[in-house]
């Protein structure tokens, strides 16, 4: 099937933040087969924090992972199942499972200046005959300059795709234009988009990365992701047919999904509350978010005043323990203010 856009859904992996990491076996099966039906190219399964990420330090899942996967790539007939993987959360024996459960593309996802640590897992996954695609997060953390080298380090390891991330949903679109037209030509790979829509930017931003050569692009139907979510998937396929871009998508099977059997499991709707606004407008990553509320209501504080705080000390993914740090010297300030 000619595609012009490949499309990768992260629900069942970004939205796991959403989900607290409470997604079972039901829930993925029915999310993984209607997306195979509407011919989704590519569909993620991992922890929100990728393989290894169940902890209390990210958030504990109700159902192994690789049980999760083992489902998805049972019930999908056409659809390639996704891994996301960081190095030091997730370990070289975690992409062998993977693997042999039949995931056939790995994300390798480091912070985007730290490029380097990514080497083993992007080459033991090509090794593993699995996709394997570079992802940098927190893109808007580097200068471009830094971003491209960072990028073709990750394309000298042997990534086919290389993703600017836009973590913290904090990206404005010529900020987008330019990483993706700097990448494009500098790289010889694929490029990619990620977005998360806290400042309402995910379509605009994800448009705007394809007219500079984007060709991949990842989706969250309904909105399914961590923050106010990532692109939504069913419109974002709506959008690229009106482009006259192909996406190989079933738009009325994406949009009856969405309604039908992803917006009765999400635990509240997906909207830019004034948590996820604050996430885009500090620059705070996305996964953030919750373990931000909850700090708050443990140490009596406004979830903004931390995530702002955080934003400030430009904390990178894996840092949340410095969430409950923030939060509790917060607290502190406070009282002694009184
Ligand atoms: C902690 C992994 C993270 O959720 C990956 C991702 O989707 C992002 O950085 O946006
Ligand atoms: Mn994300």
């Amino acid at each position: 099937m000619e595609r012009d856009v490949i499309i990768t859904e992260v629900a069942l992996r970004d939205g796991s933040h959403a989900m607290k990491h409470q997604y079972t076996v039901d829930q993925v099966v029915d999310v993984a087969k209607a997306l195979d039906l509407a011919r989704v190219p590519y569909i993620e399964v991992s922890h929100g924090d990728g393989l290894g990420g169940s902890s209390l330090q990210y958030g504990l899942s109700a159902t192994d992972e690789f049980e999760l996967i083992n489902a998805a790539v049972s019930v999908c007939k056409h659809a390639k199942i996704s891994v996301l993987l960081l190095p030091g959360i997730g370990t070289v024996e975690d992409l062998k499972k993977a693997a042999n459960l039949g995931a056939k593309m790995a994300r390798i996802a480091t912070h985007v200046t730290e490029a380097d640590v990514s080497k083993q897992h992007i080459m033991v996954a090509k090794e593993l005959g699995m996709e394997t695609v570079g992802f940098l997060m927190m893109a808007h953390m580097a200068p471009i300059n830094t971003l491209v080298y960072q990028a073709k380090l990750m394309e000298s390891y042997g990534a086919d795709t290389v993703y600017v991330v836009d973590s913290a949903g904090t990206l404005l679109p010529d900020q987008v234009r330019e990483r993706i037209k700097a990448l494009r030509n500098n790289l010889h790979v694929n490029i990619g988009f990620h977005g998360h829509n806290n400042l309402s930017l995910a379509m605009a931003n994800t448009l705007v990365a394809i007219e500079e050569g984007a060709t991949r692009i990842d989706g969250s139907v309904r909105c399914l992701g961590a923050g106010a979510g990532n692109t939504q998937t069913e419109v974002l396929v709506a959008v690229l047919d009106r482009l006259g871009l192909k996406t190989g998508i079933d738009l009325y099977k994406m949009m009856d999904l969405a309604e039908e059997i992803v917006a009765p499991i999400l635990p509240i709707p997906q909207e830019i509350t004034k948590g996820s606004l604050v996430l885009g407008f500090a620059g705070v990553y996305s996964s953030f978010l919750l373990h931000s509320i909850t700090a708050a209501k443990r140490f009596g504080l406004d979830p903004r005043d931390i995530l702002v705080e955080l934003g400030k000390q430009k904390v990178v993914g894996g840092q949340e323990d410095m969430i409950i740090d923030v939060a509790s010297e917060l607290a502190k300030q406070k009282t002694n203010a009184i």
